[in-house]
């Protein structure tokens, strides 16, 4: 897209206002529906050749969706495949009921019963596209059910039916897809946790839609957009200009770890290591500090007073020295007093792990207005003991943008996909990432990773969150493949910083010729 939004996705009241433009300028929904249809069944027949694929069953549902199913079914019967039909729906809209007549009329079989669809190799589902709004019930939930047993092949016309288009949730039941093409734009659920094992491997379909059509409807505004590649190599602070010296490249004051949780510290530290800021300090419990010598000699280690149990007392240092704080991780919920006194330094902070624990102890307010940016990094857990009275929302896009609007902060919520809202209600999503990274450790990585960008780019706190958390996944990604997804502890995920980075800075860029 080039009208400067980036790639966005969008909710199903978003793409039915920007189809209505296109409609309205002219354009003639049965072309819409045959050039959109028409580049699946061109897709299907790339991934599934004739040769090799059985009959192909395809599901037809009452809307625009089973008008493109239709369009699908007739395009593969002209290509040679054996096709069969299913629409279990009396109803159906005019469009779709032309196609329909005109695909019986061309020979093709509609099943009466679902029984016969257990022959076919591969099944379309066109059931429900982004129309569907409540829930699948009777024959029809009956009917995803006994298909998803049968564990075949199956591709969605443009969102799995049965989920949501926005919210991402299963409404009822839910096709089970190995592949699923999106149309035209990006729907929102295609990006939330729900529903990740239903669409399987995903594809967005670009038919030609209009860049000022999007801008229109989305332009104005909060839109959610994706974090890509390239939108992270503008924003890295690199290369870096070649007069500069360590105390120029940012100093970042790390406070995390207990005498219980030592590693959280080590993590952080190496995830800090990973922006390459240019100084590090570390603020441990004083019985910590060889241990955090030896595995971080670069950075200068601060022992800290402890309690009995072993926490960070106090820190002994002018806190507002640092760039940036990043502080959380391994603390316990004992170190209360140091977050408190954080939270009133005009820094940029991080805040992680406990620190989170210890802000929903105190109240969300206390980051209300606070001078300096605040990053809140929690995971589902977390989220919901900052933010009781949001986590009963299914939705975890405008969860998350909502809790960066009540806290005035950025808020990024960990999961399988990482979303980031920011106090001006725009929200940015991490498009990929990697179960992998489903193991402890993980996230003091980004604490410190978040830690050392933000305060190389103290301006552009966002974009440093952003870039961090798109280059953790990156990283989890690039260790995953090469050494599987049981290879990717903290330790080896740290050392795939530089590649996540490489291959950012990689990407070509004719504006920066
Ligand atoms: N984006 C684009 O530009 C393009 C979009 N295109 C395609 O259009 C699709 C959207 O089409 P759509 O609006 O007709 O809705 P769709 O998803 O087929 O379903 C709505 C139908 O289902 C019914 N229904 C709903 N829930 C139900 C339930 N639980 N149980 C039973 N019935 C239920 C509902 O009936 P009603 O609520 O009126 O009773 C209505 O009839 C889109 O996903 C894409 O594939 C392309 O062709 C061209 C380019
Ligand atoms: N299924 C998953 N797919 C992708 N990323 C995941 C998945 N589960 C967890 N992650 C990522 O791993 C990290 C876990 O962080 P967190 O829950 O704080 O763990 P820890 O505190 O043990 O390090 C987060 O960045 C999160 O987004
Ligand atoms: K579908």
């Amino acid at each position: 897209m080039t009208i400067g939004l980036g790639e966005i996705a969008v909710t199903a009241d978003e793409m039915r206002r920007v189809e209505e433009r296109i409609f309205l300028a002219g354009m003639p929904v049965a072309a819409l529906m045959e050039k959109a249809a028409g580049m699946v069944a061109r897709r299907i027949q790339e991934l599934y050749p004739r040769v090799s694929t059985g009959s192909v069953g395809v599901l037809v549902g009452p809307g625009h969706n089973g008008g493109d199913a239709l369009v699908v079914a007739r395009e593969l019967h002209f290509a040679g495949y054996r096709v069969v039909v299913h629409c279990p729906f009396d109803r159906l809209k005019d469009l779709t009921a032309q196609h329909a007549q005109y695909v019986k009329n061309l020979g093709i079989e509609f099943l009466e019963t679902r029984e016969p669809l257990r022959d076919c190799s591969l099944l379309i589902d066109g059931l429900f596209g982004f129309g569907l709004e409540r829930a699948l019930t009777g024959k029809i939930a009956e009917l995803v059910d006994e298909i998803n047993g049968w564990g075949k092949s199956i591709v969605s016309i443009d969102i799995p039916s049965g989920i949501h288009t926005d919210t991402g949730e299963v409404l009822g039941t839910a096709i089970i897809a190995t592949r699923s093409f999106c149309l035209g734009l990006w729907k929102r659920a295609f990006f939330q946790d729900n529903a990740l094992p239903y669409l399987g491997a995903v594809e967005k379909l670009d038919f030609g839609i209009p860049p000022a059509d999007v801008a229109a409807i989305v332009g104005n505004s909060s839109p959610v957009s994706l974090v890509s590649r390239s939108s992270v190599r503008d924003w890295l602070p690199l290369p870096r200009p070649l007069l500069t010296h360590k105390y120029r490249q940012g100093h970042l004051l790390l406070i995390c770890g207990s005498r219980r949780y030592a590693g959280g510290a080590i993590l952080s530290g190496l995830g800090a290591r990973g922006s390459g800021v240019g100084m590090l300090s570390i603020a441990v419990p004083t019985s910590l500090k060889p241990l955090l010598v030896s595995h971080l000699p670069e950075a200068l280690i601060i022992d800290c007073p402890e309690t009995e149990t072993g926490a960070i007392a106090d820190i002994p240092a002018d806190l507002s020295f640092y760039g940036a704080i990043a502080c959380g991780p391994g603390l316990t919920l004992e170190a209360r007093a140091v977050v408190e006194r954080v939270l009133e330094i005009d820094r940029p902070v991080v805040l992680d792990a406990d620190g989170l624990n210890i802000l929903a102890e105190l109240g969300i307010e206390r980051v209300l207005n606070r001078r300096e940016e605040t990053v809140l990094t929690p995971h589902s857990g977390e989220f919901k003991r900052l933010f009781p009275e949001l986590s009963e929302n299914k939705d975890r896009i405008e969860m998350t943008r909502e809790a960066a609007r009540k806290s005035g902060s950025i808020v990024l919520l960990k999961g399988a996909r990482t979303v980031i809202g920011d106090s001006t209600g725009k929200v940015r999503i991490i498009p990929e990432s990697t179960p992998a990274l489903a193991r402890g450790g993980s996230g003091d990585i980004l604490t410190g990773l978040i830690g050392g960008w933000l305060v190389q780019m103290p301006e552009k706190a966002v974009e440093a969150t952003a870039a961090g958390a798109y280059l953790h996944a990156r990283a989890g990604i690039l260790a995953a493949e090469e050494r599987t997804e049981a290879g990717v502890d903290g330790v080896t995920l740290a050392n795939y910083l530089a590649n996540a980075t490489g291959e950012a800075l990689a990407t070509v860029s004719p504006s920066r010729e």
